[in-house]
């Protein structure tokens, strides 16, 4: 007997992973496309295309399908659907695959039923769609099914979800379209304001991963980078030092409405799971989890012990494809087409 074979996939704004059962992740891309200006054909996907970013003739233009964690070109993503799930499906697959694909908690029907579509008419047998933050619930081995409160935090490029999950679903969420994208935004605008330095957002990434930190690190800690850019007034290259203090001043603000958007939830949250969610804390994942110090200032503002979930770039994913196996358990709490 032939089983068609069965994908998760997170279909994020910065990156794509793709999960197979009994493989792990065999994906793992930026949520990039090349495309012909002339004819709007597909000209290369993931990496390849990311590697053509500001490299390109007139006659191809790179894009980013997904914008604050939503379609932002329905065509495009599409055609990276269809890329990835043929990649990762390959030729033997009868009948297409079945698919499991998250989008985040806050989208709406309209948007919901364009990613479902096009998984389908990418290739997929069925399609199901997964709420993100219980996709990364799962992947951070939460026990979603218990009668118990669970605080998960998920940040992502282009959003974070919050939310509180028992008995498998989502009991309080909150989804703000805020994420990693954005503190690289206020690193350039900092550079721009404070230096008269031009920076481009993969620059602005490489500070906010090596001296970001989300509060002022200790004394021997505190780091510096030089960074090369462009003079706003001459034109010409120019490299400037920056401190791990003058970032962390720099990314407040989004980080701030993060804290918020936590506080939220937990204003929401029924007296019973708050308790559990005291004992036991909250989990954060995505890539956002990672910016240093993050677990710290999110504990100190809420006064909840906060731990970082073991693969946060991977939980999605990895969520995704634990949710193909619980399908049973989970329908519930399921969009399916
Ligand atoms: N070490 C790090 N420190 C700080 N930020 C990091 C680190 N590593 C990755 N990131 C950030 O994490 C973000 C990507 O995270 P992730 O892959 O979880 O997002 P996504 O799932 O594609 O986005 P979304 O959930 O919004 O659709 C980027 O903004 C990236 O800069």
């Amino acid at each position: 007997m032939v089983f068609s074979k069965r994908i998760g996939i997170d279909l994020g704004t910065a990156n794509v992973l793709v999960y197979v059962k009994g493989r792990g992740i065999v994906i793992k891309e930026p949520s990039v496309v090349a495309v012909s200006t002339k004819d709007g054909s597909i000209k290369a996907v993931g990496a390849e295309a990311r590697d053509m970013l500001g490299r390109t003739p007139e006659t191809i233009e790179v894009v980013r399908p997904m914008k604050d964690g939503v379609i932002a070109d329905y065509v495009i993503t599409e055609e990276m659907l269809r890329h990835f799930i043929g990649k990762a499906a390959g030729r033997f697959s009868l009948g297409g695959p079945e698919v499991m694909v998250c989008v985040p908690g806050g989208v709406t029907t309209v948007e919901m039923r364009a990613v479902r579509d096009a998984a389908l008419n990418a290739g997929a047998k069925h399609a199901w769609l997964i709420r993100e933050p219980l996709a990364a619930a799962l992947g951070a081995g939460i026990p979603v099914s218990a009668p118990s409160g669970n605080m998960v935090i998920d940040i992502g490029g282009g959003t974070t979800e919050v939310a509180v999950i028992s008995l498998n679903g989502i009991v309080v969420g909150n989804s703000v379209r805020l994420g990693g994208n954005h503190i690289d935004e206020e690193i350039m605008n900092y550079m721009k304001r404070s230096y008269g330095l031009i920076i481009g957002d993969r620059t602005a990434e490489e500070i906010k991963i090596e001296i970001g930190s989300a509060v002022p690190l200790p004394e021997e800690e505190k780091k510096t980078m030089n960074v090369k850019g462009r003079d706003q007034v001459t034109g010409l290259p120019r490299t400037v030092t920056v401190t791990s203090d003058e970032i962390t001043e720099a990314i407040a603000e989004p980080l701030d409405s993060i804290v918020n958007a936590v506080l939220v939830v937990l204003e929401e949250t029924p007296p019973e799971l708050m308790s559990d969610i005291i004992d036991k804390g909250m989990v954060l994942a995505g890539g956002g989890a990672l910016l240093r110090g993050m677990d710290k200032l999110l504990a100190e503002r809420t006064g909840i012990p906060c731990c970082i979930a073991e693969n946060p770039l991977d939980c999605v994913a990895i969520g995704t494809g634990m949710a193909l196996e619980h399908l049973d358990v989970l329908r519930d709490s399921l969009i399916e087409d």
